[in-house]
């Protein structure tokens, strides 16, 4: 996020509120792989290529294995589609008088990254399907002229328009309320603006596609599909909007949260160019906490009209036709946004799942029309963590078990905020759908309700680098080579899609628990051309490259920089040049011939990759691709991974209960396959079994380096597994902590591969009651032995897993009476696969142990159970939680870490 000039910015912002009116409806699109996407139509068509027709319409994505933008004249009519229709309306712009039609825009639209027949991508501008506000930066003189010269039909004056549109936004939100006004509030672009779509250079570089204003009634359809936009009452009942204002007068607002450290936003002038001209809904009835996924009962049968009414096939070619006449009846009375058209795909649900099944999917899809709703399926969770633009939700697939990333942006019509974050998200989504790469956040889909964006992203549930950094402190070099070989592998991929991602820093870098690092928020990332570089300065202040700062030239490059920038970070807990303020910073880094200071612990192989990262000549920097054959990272090859292992007693939850392993596996979602609106009372499930795997196989496992080298690092990564129990449901609460998750820790082991790993000295954990102490059966604990192997380690605590589901629930009044609740890691799920809390087990009757602690012979009842670390901290509040961690893993010995407990040497 912009790291200056947050809040005045956008106080200033705020007291100038425009007339921001949506379409994010419409403007969620498929990324798909697959090309065809008329641009300027107001419609997508979706076409599952496998699925029959006669399928139902089922309200959600969830079930397509791959659902894929068709083109409108491509599409063969016996094929199942689902399509979105953009909005086309008008709002009222401050004291503006008049409104006036603008461009189409296409929300994370394939339009906006197009692949050429040459392969390469260009980057289109989105356009506003709006009547546009009289400042409107994309609106140029000749459509304002044109819009004044050729009044809204429907309107006397194109005051009244204005006004009118102010109305409409407001009954927008009454969305049951049938409105005879909405209807002759209608805009309609003057026919002298029904040009053809046409290409020009934007002043920021990008290429613009400028489609002309279309309204529903002039959209033709252009196939066999009628286009629903036809009907004059989607035009009447969907969105009506107003074009915001440019990014540029929006680019240096902030948000009032943020969770990484560090970012900027130095988007200048020159980021005009490559802005979307985004619309924005009105505020909502939603809450930004509303789950996007409600209770059937919820869903009206008016949802399903309007669903129907905009069907593809809406126009008496399927066989749904006659569900959609008679609905046609109803739908003068529905004015939310259609949700998606599910159609036959089947559920996404997983082979050994009780659901699943081709035939019961089919079957459900096809009732979904007759049933009061077909279920949620993605629910909103945990927060995972604070963006600049909104929060980020671990999401839950209640019918699969899967879970995700949600990343929910909440759009106010008049918030200029909302602009930046529509923004961000598009060019997110642009450009996350079109990567596949197992050092990339996997994209998942995107959709559109009430007022929140989601976009469903594969789960990392380490949480960011920089969180690990701040927990446990700097990486040693062993997990430095390993995570630079990742983060390198990503970017070299992603540089040979011609995209840079401008803001590569620890908080973008989401670590698995088994060592994986991904590439994440592609928020600032461009597809770049070869002739045209990105033109805006985006970054972090302590990352970003110094050509950056200096022009606004620059390419692929900057990445480069900024990697060697987080190597540093890695390496010392602190991006170069932190002492600096973030202005003093760009001024070090643009205007000095300095090197940052290289941390003296590094060997010679990594003090060389980042003066190979830092050269200040762009041209100088070995490219990512290069970077990899450099012994640094080159020498981290990948090996067994054998560590963590903190599977057993979940895996065997999962093996007796619901046989369902595969669906830890993340990726069935089909990527690219959601992007979609609803309105909260539909569901949209987003799984898709048949999606390509990718999450695993990274470049290297972090976990295999516990063998060579122990560290702070690798004796919390091993501290995953003896620690975790699981209790009843009636346990503790459970917080909203950032780093918190399950995914990877319920990979699937056979209960034959857990008891192999069962030891002598197991630890168990029998029933307690809820204000008892754990009772803990333990024999005699070997003191500690620095030479412990972790697979040692590894073997001797796995028992401690294997606890009860029903062992006492974690207990208040333990943390109550100050006994020792300090944590050693975050990254605790904090729920298994059947939705019982899972807490930790602490040493009782001590105080946080000092240097050189080790405990000996460890006896039932010196456990206590704790939640979570989030409540640790509350109890222990004098404390930094931070710094307690680090002491206790950088002083403890590693069977100090397996058990804890009092005790000293
Ligand atoms: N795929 C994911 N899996 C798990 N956690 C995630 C994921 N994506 C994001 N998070 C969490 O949410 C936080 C915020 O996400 P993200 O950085 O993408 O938001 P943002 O608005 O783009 O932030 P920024 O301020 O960097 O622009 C991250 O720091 C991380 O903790």
């Amino acid at each position: 996020m912009p790291w200056w000039g947050k809040s005045s910015k956008d106080g200033k912002r705020k007291a100038r509120k425009g007339c921001v009116v949506d379409t994010v409806h419409g403007k969620l699109r498929i990324f798909s792989e697959e090309k065809g996407l008329r641009f300027g139509s107001t419609s997508v068509i979706y076409q599952h290529p496998s699925t029959p027709l006669q399928a139902s319409c089922y309200q959600s994505f969830s079930g397509n294995p791959i659902v894929q933008p068709v083109s409108l004249q491509g599409g063969h009519p016996s094929t199942t589609r689902r399509f979105y229709s953009e909005n086309v309306g008008s709002k009222r712009t401050g004291r503006e008088n008049f409104c006036q039609p603008s461009l189409l825009s296409s929300f994370a639209k394939p339009g906006h990254i197009v692949d050429t027949p040459d392969g390469k991508y260009i980057d289109m501008e989105f356009m506003t399907a709006s009547v546009s506000t009289y400042n409107s930066s994309v609106c140029d003189d000749s459509n304002r002229k044109q819009f004044l010269t050729n009044p809204v039909p429907g309107h006397g004056t194109s005051r009244k328009t204005a006004t009118n549109c102010s109305s409409r936004l407001k009954l927008k939100d009454k969305s049951a309320i049938p409105s005879k006004k909405n209807s002759r509030d209608i805009l309609r672009p003057s026919n002298s603006l029904l040009n053809k779509p046409s290409v020009s250079i934007s002043p920021g570089g990008s290429i613009v596609l400028k489609i002309p204003p279309v309204s529903a009634s002039f959209i033709a359809p252009r196939s066999s599909i009628s286009n629903p936009l036809v009907t004059p009452r989607r035009v009447i009942r969907c969105q009506q909007f107003v074009s915001g204002k440019s990014h540029a007068n929006t680019s240096l607002l902030s948000s009032g949260h943020h969770s990484t450290p560090g970012s900027c936003h130095i988007s200048g002038q020159s980021s005009v160019g490559d802005v979307p001209e985004l619309i924005y809904r009105q505020h909502g009835r939603c809450s930004p906490e509303s789950s996007p996924t409600v209770s059937p009962t919820m869903t009206s049968a008016g949802t399903r009209s309007r669903f129907n009414s905009l069907h593809p096939l809406g126009a008496g070619a399927s066989p749904e036709a006659h569900i959609l006449k008679s609905d046609d009846r109803n739908r003068q009375s529905h004015k939310l946004p259609l949700p998606p058209v599910r159609t036959s795909s089947p559920v996404p649900t997983m082979p050994s799942s009780p659901t699943s099944g081709n035939s019961q999917n089919v079957q459900s899809s096809v009732e979904a029309d007759n049933l009061p709703s077909p279920g949620p399926r993605w629910k909103k969770g945990l927060l995972l963590g604070r963006g600049t633009f909104g929060h980020v939700y671990l999401g839950f697939n209640n019918e699969s078990g899967d879970m995700c990333a949600m990343k929910e942006v909440t759009l106010y019509s008049d918030d200029p905020k909302s602009k930046e974050s529509a923004h961000q998200l598009c060019q997110e989504i642009a450009l996350l759908s079109r990567l596949r790469h197992p050092n990339i956040v996997q994209y998942y889909g995107s959709e559109m309700v009430d007022d929140n964006i989601y976009i469903y992203l594969e789960y990392v549930s380490g949480g960011s680098i920089h969180k690990v950094l701040q927990v446990y402190g700097p990486l040693r070099e062993a997990a430095l080579r390993s995570f630079t070989k990742q983060i390198l592998s990503g970017l070299a991929y992603l540089h040979a899609k011609n995209t840079v991602h401008r803001d590569v820093k620890g908080a973008n870098i989401l670590l698995q628990p088994g060592g994986c690092v991904k590439l994440a928020d592609f928020g600032m990332a461009k597809h770049i051309t070869e002739e045209i570089g990105p033109m805006s300065f985006k970054g972090s202040p302590y990352w970003i490259a110094p050509e950056v700062i200096r022009s606004s030239n620059a390419d692929v490059s900057v990445d480069i920089w900024s990697l060697g920038c987080t190597l540093i970070e890695m390496a010392t807990g602190k991006p170069p040049w932190s002492q600096y303020e973030g202005v003093a910073a760009l001024f070090k880094i643009s205007n000095s011939n300095e090197l940052p200071p290289i941390p003296d612990s590094l060997s010679e192989e990594g003090k060389d990759f980042i003066r190979k990262c830092l050269q200040r000549d762009p041209l100088q920097r070995p490219t990512a691709a290069q970077l990899l054959e450099h012994p640094f990272v080159k020498s981290s090859s990948p090996l067994e991974r054998h560590t963590l292992s903190p599977e057993p007693v979940e895996a065997m939850h999962l093996a007796t209960n619901s046989g369902n392993l595969q669906s830890r596996n993340p990726q069935f979602l089909d990527p690219g396959a959601i992007h979609q609106i609803r309105d909260s009372r539909t569901v949209t499930p987003i799984s898709n079994a048949h999606s390509p795997k990718n999450t695993a196989s990274p470049v290297s496992s972090f976990a295999n380096l516990l063998p060579q080298q122990q560290s702070p690092w690798n004796m919390s990564a091993t501290k995953l597994t003896p620690i975790l129990t699981s209790h009843g449901a009636s346990g503790s609460s459970i917080p909203n902590g950032p780093d918190i998750g399950a995914i990877q820790f319920h990979s699937p082991r056979s209960p034959k591969h857990m008891s192999e790993r069962l030891s002598p000295t197991s630890i168990s954990t029998p029933r307690a009651s809820p204000s008892a102490s754990i009772p803990i059966s333990v024999g005699n604990v070997r003191p500690s032995h620095h030479s412990q192997s972790p697979k040692h380690r590894c073997d001797r605590l796995s028992p401690s897993l294997n606890s009860s589901p029903h062992a006492a629930s974690s207990s208040s009044a333990h943390l109550a009476e100050g006994n020792v609740s300090f944590s050693y890691h975050t990254k605790c799920p904090t729920k298994n696969m059947h939705g019982h809390p899972i807490s930790m087990l602490w040493p009782k009757h001590s105080s946080y142990p000092g240097p050189n602690t080790s405990y000996h012979n460890v006896k039932p009842g010196m456990f206590q159970q704790v939640p979570h670390i989030s409540q640790v901290t509350t109890i222990h509040s004098s404390v930094k939680r931070d710094q307690i961690i680090r002491n206790f893993l950088e002083n403890r010995t590693e069977s100090e870490l397996d058990i804890g407990g009092p005790g000293r040497d």
